[in-house]
């Protein structure tokens, strides 16, 4: 973890990532929830794909991954003969992903994790597309594109447990959630302002979850599916 925190401050996105604490919460929350099959949307370097791999059960979803993986790749989520891998973890640039790999192999996890590259939308919608994949996530990760979130959150609902989490990062989108629309603020925070505040709204008057909105990082939001 110390090492992929160390590339991921080098990267010249160095600000946009997970936060120690953050990584350290996402490991414990996943080991108390005893989260199997999760998903990431928003991979960057791999910091919490790699605190999410660390904590999810070698024996989770798989049944064996140690033949090797079948040419064509698997489908996505649908369960083989050898297995699937537990976590699906989705990012636009693949880039950033492989330099962060080698310390995800170098802690033996990343057998766990199916990374597929380009934008997280229409996966879910092919995911939805099989009734097989309904209800079947423990846990998501969505830490990307603040504009899509309340189109995530709508095919999420279909793909999380009941019971299951949703975390959203941001959520507090570097404290200007709270400051008045004409407080100064960085171009980058004050053009997703908007989004993160239709998101917060729309999550708390969700009939379909619990929330409970977590100051760790930037703000994590986690919804509970009750519906
Ligand atoms: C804040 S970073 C993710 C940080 C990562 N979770 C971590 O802890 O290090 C946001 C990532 O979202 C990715 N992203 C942006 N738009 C996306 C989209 N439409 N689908 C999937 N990933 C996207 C970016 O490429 C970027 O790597």
């Amino acid at each position: 973890m110390k090492e992929l925190r160390e590339i991921t401050a080098n990267h010249p996105w160095n600000l946009m990532t997970t936060s120690a604490d953050e990584g350290q919460f996402l490991n414990m929350l996943l080991k108390l929830i005893g989260a199997k099959k999760t998903m990431e949307i928003g991979v960057y370097t791999g910091y919490s794909l790699l605190a999410t791999a660390l904590a999810i059960p070698d024996d989770g979803t798989v049944s064996s991954l140690t033949s090797p993986l079948p040419d064509p790749p698997l489908p996505i989520h649908q369960e083989t003969e050898t297995g699937m891998k537990q976590i699906l973890a989705m990012d636009i640039n693949r880039e950033n992903y492989e330099l962060g790999l080698p310390c995800i192999e170098k802690a033996g996890v990343a057998h766990k994790i199916d990374f597929r590259e380009g934008p997280a939308l229409p996966v879910l919608d092919a995911l939805l597309e099989d009734e097989a994949n309904h209800g079947t996530f423990d846990f998501v990760f969505v830490d990307a594109d603040k504009d899509n979130y309340l189109n995530y959150h709508e095919r999420l609902m279909k793909l999380v447990k009941l019971g299951g989490l949703l975390g959203y990062d941001n959520t507090l989108w570097n404290g200007s959630v709270v400051l008045p629309a004409d407080a100064p603020m960085r171009k980058y925070i004050r053009y997703y302002r908007d989004f993160v505040l239709d998101l917060n709204k729309a999550l708390a008057a969700d009939q379909r979850v619990e929330i409970c909105q977590l100051p760790v990082g930037d703000g994590i939001t986690l919804c509970r599916r009750a519906k």
